[in-house]
């Protein structure tokens, strides 16, 4: 908040309610700000630098406490009366050690618990597709590992000799499964990290491992393979052929020795983990008789091909077999899911990012203009008290905004027991604001009392990541839930949107995606505005708050920061937009090697259609242009003069990036 005077002003006013969103405390910053020392460019440093040497006071000052009683970090906000208890409403038979920060530290002792109706039905779905491969589509947060969990047990019940592997993603993902399988089900599972024995394999009935483990053992298994076949075969006096047996390693060489097996594939479609050729050979090399997959997953899309499970029944991913249950969240609500807002905010793009996205048409879904930051300015005033999730593409863009308005950055870069630490502040609710990359939109992170998302920007036309995003914000925390009971707030989804722009056209092919849930539209401008905005005027840019001069008339620490604010917003714009172009130039046609052409609206649809991407020489790409207008709509493709100088840029579109 170093550069946002409207929101000391509104601090002062205490129109920014208690513990403020932007109060990260200082030393959490400092110690990010040295994780990130080696990788950020001298304008960042420097940002950093001041924003450390002047991190917002880290006692409430007399002003602050007038406002709204408590702006320092770490103090979770005073219960509303009667707020405990019944109105949080642990879920009935709920005795799963979910490990969500806010499962009211309940500690009743473990019992199988029971399953909700639907997992019910897909349970039984799986049950009665047996021996087929099948799959099961549930959203995110609506209990695929108890679901999965109850399906190895039923497996195991009806095998004892048999051996069930689950493969996840993450180890954080395979310890929910262990916790889920010993406190739920009185089921001890083998987990496959690290130095894992021969022997506690050889005596494991359910065995976790990551897909990178399986397919790492795989490859050490097959590089040994040939040296182990010449053995063998210079003994038989054969030629030395692999053994097939010692292929795929230690974890599928103890599925493969039980009599019967089942393979759970949790998340399987997530980073296309199933369909990834070298996971499928390795499925198709576990597979057989007596063997079984059951696939796990938020969604079956795939990206440019249609819905799997709805079109083709599974017809996409053959190696998954039929899609045998399918739910979604709008039907989940508000029982068993949180009931979400979405809404859209249509920011027209003004200034010089106007003529960047004429030039560069992709730029505008990825970089953030003018109008974004302001947006961003009066929605995190307006939601200073709930816990917020900004989500941005780029890693420079999550240290601007962190900068900026003094929020925690986390991208793939933090050090994983860093990262740790945060998430876990944040799930407590200590920490109420992350700026975060993609490494944030994986369905397994569970943020329980997460209740605003502001989108902005996405991976182009991306469904999937519309749909993980979105899954973040609809488990049920107790504060969460409670809000929602006694006042009938929804955790809200704002998604930025430049209108007329590329990015426009994406969003709404992104969003139609989400089934059962309509995208309010509202204008930026609204936003920005009472009765909205708690903000009189955000003044991020430069811009005098329009409130006069007693709006500037602050206190102690408020005044040091709002002139520090003042000084720094005048270089603002020009940062924003130096970042712009910084992110614009590593596009498809901003390259250095491209910059002598240029991309046209029509190329870009094309290249999102799945097309080559053709960049045209700058006198074709200026006759285009003048008849492009950014707000195109389908039907008036420009033709941009033929095809002379064209050149054909070595990147996929979108659909084979998933
Ligand atoms: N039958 C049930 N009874 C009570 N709580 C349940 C039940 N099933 C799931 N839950 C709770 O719902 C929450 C979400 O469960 P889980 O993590 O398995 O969801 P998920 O579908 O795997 O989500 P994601 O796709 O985000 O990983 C957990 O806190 C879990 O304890």
């Amino acid at each position: 908040m170093r550069a946002s005077v409207g929101l000391w002003a509104a601090l002062q006013r205490g129109a920014v309610g208690a513990r403020a969103a932007f109060a990260t405390p200082a030393d959490a910053l400092r110690e990010v700000g040295a994780a990130h020392q080696a990788r950020i460019s001298a304008i960042e440093r420097e940002a950093w630098a001041r924003w450390v040497r002047g991190a917002g006071p880290e006692e409430p000052s007399p002003a602050q406490e007038r406002g709204s009683g408590q702006l320092c970090d770490g103090q979770v906000a005073p219960a509303p009366q009667g707020a405990e208890g019944p109105s949080a409403r642990a879920e009935e038979g709920h005795a799963g050690p979910s490990g969500a920060a806010g499962s009211a530290g309940a500690a009743e002792p473990p019992e199988r618990a029971p399953l909700r109706p639907y997992q019910q039905e897909a349970l039984e779905a799986v049950r009665s597709s047996a021996p087929a491969n099948c799959s099961v589509v549930l959203p995110c947060g609506a209990g695929k590992t108890k679901l999965g969990s109850a399906v190895a047990c039923d497996f195991l019940e009806l095998h004892p000799a048999g051996c069930v592997v689950v493969l996840c993603l993450r180890r954080e993902g395979m310890r929910q499964w262990s916790r889920e399988l010993a406190d739920c089900w009185g089921t001890e599972a083998v987990e496959a990290s690290g130095a894992c024995s021969a022997e506690a394999l050889r005596g494991a009935r359910v065995i976790l491992v990551s897909y990178h483990r399986m397919l790492s053992e795989r490859r050490r298994a097959a590089a040994a393979a040939p040296a182990a076949g010449a053995a063998e075969g210079a003994v038989a006096g054969g030629a030395g052929a692999p053994c097939p047996q010692a292929a795929p390693g230690a974890i599928a060489a103890r599925l493969l020795a039980a009599p019967c097996g089942l393979l759970l594939a949790d998340e399987c479609l997530l980073r296309r983990m199933v369909p990834a050729p070298r996971i499928g050979e390795l499925l198709r090399t576990l597979s057989g008789p007596g063997r079984r997959l059951v696939g796990l997953t938020a969604t079956l899309l795939r990206e440019g091909m249609g819905d799997g499970g709805a079109e083709g029944e599974g017809a996409e991913w053959p190696v998954l077999g039929s899609c045998v249950y399918r739910q979604t969240f709008a039907n989940l609500a508000p029982e068993y899911l949180a009931p979400v807002r979405c809404v859209d905010v249509q920011v027209p793009p003004a200034g010089p990012w106007r003529r960047l996205f004429k030039e560069q048409p992709l730029a505008a879904a990825v970089c953030l203009s003018r109008g974004k930051w302001e947006v961003l300015e009066h929605l995190l005033a307006l939601h200073a008290e709930d816990s917020v999730l900004i989500v941005v593409e780029r890693c420079e863009q999550a240290r601007l905004v962190a900068s900026t308005f003094g929020i925690m950055p986390v991208d793939g870069s933090l050090p994983a027991a860093q990262m740790k630490d945060i998430l876990e502040r944040f799930r407590a609710r200590k920490i109420l604001t992350l700026v975060a990359t993609h490494v944030l939109d994986d369905p397994g992170l569970d943020f329980p009392e997460l209740s605003v998302m502001v989108q902005m920007g996405g991976h182009f036309a991306s469904r999937r990541q519309e749909q993980q995003r979105l899954g973040r914000l609809l488990r049920w925390g107790p504060v969460k839930r409670r809000r929602w009971e006694e006042s009938g707030v929804k955790p809200t989804f704002y998604v930025l949107v430049h209108k007329g722009t590329v990015e426009e056209r994406m969003s709404r092919h992104r969003t139609r995606s989400v089934a059962g849930v309509d995208y309010e539209q509202v204008p930026a401008s609204a936003v920005c505005c009472p009765p909205l905005s708690v903000l009189r005027g955000g003044c991020l840019f430069g811009a005098q708050p329009r409130r006069g001069r007693d709006e500037l008339e602050l206190e102690g620490a408020l005044a040091a920061g709002a002139a520090a604010a003042a000084a720094e917003a005048r270089s603002m714009e020009k940062a924003c937009f130096e970042l712009s172009t910084r992110v614009a130039g590593t596009l498809p046609g901003g390259g250095p090697r491209d910059r002598p052409r240029a991309l046209l609206l029509s190329d870009v649809r094309a290249w999102l259609r799945g097309g080559e991407l053709r960049l045209r020489a700058p006198a074709a790409a200026a006759a285009g242009s003048s008849a492009s207008e950014l707000s195109a709509g389908e039907g008036s493709e420009v033709s941009g003069g033929g095809t002379s100088g064209e050149a054909r840029a070595r990147i996929s579109p979108p659909r084979r990036r998933g």
